[in-house]
């Protein structure tokens, strides 16, 4: 060997002896003292072992760290300067999404990885942007008219679509995958709250409500599955960055991705300018018409370019696509393991349609008031998701070195994570019942549903960023399992838990088989 090329090895072994004997502080500022409970950091590569370790079981990891940890908050790092802390701890939370929330936006490290997908709408923006979004959306939101507008839709993709498909599956005895049968309902019902079309993914084959449209629709609802798939995918590389390499080479998943945004945006595109077009027509204006969607309002209500339109819609159905379904299909798991929770909910079913026969026209989905009256379908859907939150974990970025309220320090530029996965089977926050589904934890002794902290339970998150589709959410979670509760039995038709698959939202893997029966006598 030639000596100088000998002599960089050496150079380079002894580097990296030397970085290995060294202690992980070294090369991360860490807080001092670490939580108790944070599994060991290694030199330059912080916590990779471990997170290869486990990366098919990361939330199960991830809480059993965070159970065994005093304070319920743990450190981890990984390459680079990548580094921050998780946590369970409640007042950590009300510290982070309220009373410091300034210095916790999203982050430069967390929207550049959406960037692609997200563009600039609500979910990938901080500071004034956010806020004029928040601001405009959070008005529409809280409108009556809304709320009929999706009770509406809701109704309609009950009675013309869920239910006869459950019906002919019950019929010829086969088995459906119910999660996915629930993804495809809720993008019916949000792409219409969003800008009033219907992709008609739940439709039969053959019908066609978009007179000949449909498989374009169809392609686009596929294309935007394939795009949140991926997009999330990219915050568990092992090495941070990786995917950066692969969109610059062009190459497999990031290939991919590309492909289906642009379906995205070809489709999203076309909508904003043909809703622009309507909406500017001389016919529109003279009526004074006025759009109950939300491109409508966006449209007529400030920056009116495609692109920024664009990233709004995209993030309103990111919004509703996966987390309704993603809660249903986990309740309805849950509900199969424990038939004296469905009965109870039955009773209640039955009870509200006892007391409002002759008060409304009759009809198979039920209305707004009487989902109201739900308290126990409403505790034990709520339930479901403190078990299983559509969004297991969420991740801020620390602009300036901080003190959580349980004496962890954290730096400037760490990430801060809550995991709302964990929060649920924590025993110092839920009980020594924590694991167990328990609807009536939730119901007060007259029978009423009770809320909790939002800070104790985040599913909706928390602070001025919390959930706007909340009502929304439960309006067609409550009429879908209503409904189906009152028509059907279900069996699931795989034994044990459904592996978690972690995208955005925590899905079932392998979806949720399920054989249906119809209901004929009460239980
Ligand atoms: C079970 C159903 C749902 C759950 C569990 C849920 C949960 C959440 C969570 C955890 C966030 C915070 C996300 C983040 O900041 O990264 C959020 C934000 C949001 N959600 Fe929901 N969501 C649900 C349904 C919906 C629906 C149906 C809509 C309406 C289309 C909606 C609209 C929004 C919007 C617009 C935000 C952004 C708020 C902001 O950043 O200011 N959500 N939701």
């Amino acid at each position: 060997m030639d000596f100088s090329l000998l002599v960089i090895v050496i150079v380079i072994v002894i580097v990296i002896v030397i970085a290995l004997l060294l202690p992980a502080r070294f090369f991360f500022r860490l807080s001092n003292p670490k939580p108790q409970g944070s599994p060991k950091a290694y030199p330059l590569i912080g916590n990779l072992p471990q997170f290869l370790k486990h990366r098919h079981r990361l939330l199960q990891w991830l809480t059993e760290l965070l159970a065994a940890s005093p304070t319920g908050t743990i450190y981890l790092c990984r390459f680079g300067k990548l580094q921050g802390v998780i946590t369970t701890n409640p007042a950590n939370l009300e510290h982070l999404l309220k009373s410091n929330f300034q210095n916790y936006p999203k982050g430069p490290r967390l929207t550049s990885l959406m960037r692609d997908f997200l563009g600039r709408g609500i979910f990938n923006a901080d500071g004034e942007l956010w806020k004029w979004q928040r601001k405009m959306a959070s008005f529409e939101f809280n409108t009556g008219s809304l709320r009929i507008f999706v009770v509406e839709n809701v109704q309609q993709e009950i009675t013309k679509r869920l239910l006869p498909r459950l019906r002919s599956a019950a019929a010829s005895g086969a088995t459906v995958d119910l999660q996915d049968l629930l993804e495809r309902f809720a993008f019916d019902n949000v792409c219409q709250v969003a800008f009033n079309e219907d992709p008609a993914c739940l439709a039969a084959d053959g019908e066609d409500p978009a007179g000949g449209d449909g498989l374009l629709r169809r392609g686009f609802a596929a294309a935007f599955r394939d795009a949140t798939a991926i997009s999330a995918a990219r915050f568990r590389y092992a090495v941070p960055g990786m995917w950066k390499l692969k969109r610059l080479l062009n190459v497999g998943s990031e290939r991919r991705l590309k492909e289906s945004i642009s379906t995205v945006d070809d489709f999203a595109r076309r909508i904003i300018r043909s809703r622009k077009k309507e909406l500017r027509s001389p016919a529109v204006a003279a009526e004074g018409f006025h759009h109950q969607d939300l491109l409508s309002r966006f449209i007529t209500g400030g920056d009116d370019s495609d692109e920024f339109l664009r990233d709004i819609v995209v993030s309103f159905i990111l919004a509703g696509r996966e987390t309704t379904s993603s809660a249903l299909t986990w309740f309805f798991w849950l509900l199969s393991e424990r038939p004296d929770v469905e009965r109870k909910i039955l009773e209640e079913i039955r009870s509200v349609r006892a007391r409002s026969e002759g008060e409304e026209e009759e009809k198979e989905s039920f209305g707004f008031e009487e989902l109201r009256e739900m308290n126990y379908l409403h505790a034990a859907i709520t339930e479901a998701m403190r078990l299983y939150p559509p969004v297991p974990f969420n991740s801020s970025h620390c602009l300036a070195d901080d003190v959580l309220p349980d004496g962890t320090k954290v730096g400037k530029g760490w990430f801060v994570s809550y995991n709302a996965y964990a929060m649920g089977r924590m025993a110092a926050v839920w009980g020594e019942d924590c694991g167990e589904f328990r609807p009536e934890r939730w119901l007060s002794v007259g029978g009423e549903f009770q809320s909790e902290s939002p800070f104790r339970f985040p599913a909706f998150h928390a602070g001025p960023r919390t959930c706007l589709g909340k009502e929304m959410a439960y309006i067609q979670m409550k009429s879908i399992a209503a409904c189906l509760i009152e028509n059907f039995t279900l069996e699931v038709a795989r034994a044990g838990r459904p592996e978690m698959l972690l995208s955005v939202t925590l899905r079932a893997k392998g979806g949720l088989p399920v054989r249906l029966r119809g209901r004929t006598t009460p239980r």
